[in-house]
């Protein structure tokens, strides 16, 4: 119960807990998370470190990912995963809500909301998922102003700059803007919706010795590559951003569809998680069992 004991929170800062995940060997797996749940699922699983999608987080909302989300709104989700998971949280910021200042106030919300690292993008509003057509691009020193003003706000924060440049610019541009946006400050570059393992390969060749990020989103022009594959392309970080609430989402229209058919979720059963596998999840006994030893250290004990 990380959340509610103050000495069992980690000593480091989440950035420092991220950068030291990533300085371990192998590929560091990141998969999305959409809530507190999720989370604590996939920490059970064995996974270190854990992404939050703005595609996830607008789709659970009912809402396209347009870049309409406020900063505040994604301060709300890492807050609820960041306390019930402890685990080093990295961050879609979208365009950054804005220009150099929104930035800088972005990252000093996420940071304090228990963010470990976050990633900026350089397409204009409004944005749109990195696979579908028709983005609009920002000028590369715009992206580079926001990208130092990020590295100014942050304490610990690791900054990671995503170029959506390869569909317009190809993959000359798309380098040339990682190179930019490494010299302006950036931790790691994040190459949006490459489109095969050759992409992969030579933006790995040409951007030597910085940290990349793939994204193993399903459904969009990145071919389906494994952990492994990626590792051995050369990359640093992987995310399947959207993969646990496309999954929940799936199974949440088999049940309202059972139950209007049904006027009963009995059919559903054997999906669901029970009453004891969402509790144990949650930890419900150990949360009962600290309010317990609170009152007796602080009650008279009968003899
Ligand atoms: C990474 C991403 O920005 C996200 O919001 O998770 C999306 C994912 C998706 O829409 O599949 C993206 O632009 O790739």
């Amino acid at each position: 119960m990380p959340y509610l004991i103050g000495s069992e929170h980690p000593a480091a800062p989440a950035g420092a807990r991220f950068r030291a995940a990533l300085a371990r060997p192998g590929i560091l797996r990141l998969p999305g998370a959409h809530n507190g749940m999720a989370a604590l699922q996939a920490r059970a699983a064995g996974f270190e470190a854990l992404y939050l999608s703005g595609a996830a987080m607008t789709a659970q909302m009912g809402l396209p990912d347009l870049g309409i989300l406020t900063v505040d709104e994604v301060a709300f989700f890492i807050r609820q995963i960041t306390r019930a998971c402890g685990l080093p949280l990295l961050v879609d910021g979208d365009t950054g809500y804005g220009e150099a200042l929104n930035v800088m106030h972005m990252v000093r919300v996420f940071e304090e909301a228990g963010a470990a690292a976050v990633h900026l993008e350089d397409q204009l509003l409004p944005k749109k998922c990195g696979h579908l057509n028709d983005k609009k691009l920002a000028l590369p020193a715009e992206m580079a102003a926001k990208v130092a003003a990020a590295v100014r706000a942050r304490r610990h924060l690791v900054v990671i700059a995503r170029t959506d440049a390869a569909a317009a610019e190809g993959l000359e541009g798309a380098v040339a803007r990682a190179r930019l946006y490494v010299e302006a400050g950036a931790d790691a570059i994040f190459p949006e919706a490459l489109t095969s393992v050759e992409m992969f390969r030579e933006m790995r060749a040409r951007l030597p010795g910085v940290p990349l990020l793939a994204n193993m989103t399903e459904f969009g022009r990145t071919p389906q590559l494994t952990a492994d594959e990626f590792e051995a392309l050369g990359y640093e970080m992987v995310i399947w951003p959207v993969s646990s609430l496309r999954v929940a989402n799936k199974a949440q229209e088999r049940l309202y569809a059972a139950l209007a058919r049904d006027g009963a979720t009995t059919a559903m059963l054997p999906e669901m998680q029970s009453r004891a596998e969402l509790y144990a999840t949650i930890g419900l006994a150990d949360f009962e069992a600290l309010d317990t030893s609170i009152a007796q250290s602080v009650l008279p004990q009968p003899d």
